[in-house]
């Protein structure tokens, strides 16, 4: 749905307590529903790298983005996966880590609360990076023109209830984003 909307990335949650989280076997079937048109990304929080790593792997995605990791556990990510991607929030430490691409996203990922992008206006990150928190069709556009990063996330916002995209609502997104770059 969301490949055939215009999205470059899949991300799939494996996190305790989302509404949108899938178990293994799960992860894996939406993988291979992929194949190839897409880079997967499982997204973890509240697990230690280890088995964040192993469920990667598992579930054969090309990503695993991290949400929470200290510095430490970064690291302990990258010795154990190739392609990791690390959320932070506005707080955050911004300096890079190693990770291949910084999401900068609300403090409660997931939760469709935006954070105010004048925060950049204090620091930016040296590299890469992705905007995330509260983005939906109708703001997407005004919030990459502001924050100019180098692509977008979003999952609240293109849902008709808690875990349930919409199609029309991914379109619109995919079109407004793609429209201010
Ligand atoms: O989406 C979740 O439920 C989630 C749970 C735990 C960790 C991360 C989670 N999502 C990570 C994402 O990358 C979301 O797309 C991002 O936080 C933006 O979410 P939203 O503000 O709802 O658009």
């Amino acid at each position: 749905m969301a490949i055939e909307a215009g999205a470059d990335a899949i991300g799939i949650v494996h996190a305790a307590g989302s509404p949108r989280t899938v178990d293994l076997p799960t992860a894996r079937a939406l993988v291979d529903h992929v194949a190839g048109r897409a880079t997967t990304v499982l997204v973890v929080k509240g697990i230690a790298p280890e088995p964040a790593a192993e469920a990667a792997r598992e579930a054969g995605v090309d990503v695993l983005q991290v949400h929470g990791y200290d510095r430490e556990r970064t690291g302990r990510a990258l010795e154990l996966f190739p392609r990791i991607w690390r959320a932070t929030s506005p707080g955050g430490d911004f300096d890079p880590w190693g990770e291949e691409l910084l999401l900068i996203d609300s403090p409660r990922a997931g939760s469709g609360e935006r954070w105010d992008l004048r925060a950049l206006l204090q620091r930016r990150p040296s590299g890469p990076w992705m905007l995330a928190g509260g983005l939906d069709p109708d703001n997407v556009a005004r919030a990459v023109l502001d924050a100019r990063p180098a692509g977008v996330d979003v999952s609240s916002g293109v849902e008709s209830a808690p875990g349930v995209k919409d199609l029309e609502r991914i379109r619109r997104f995919a079109a407004a984003a793609r429209s201010s770059t």
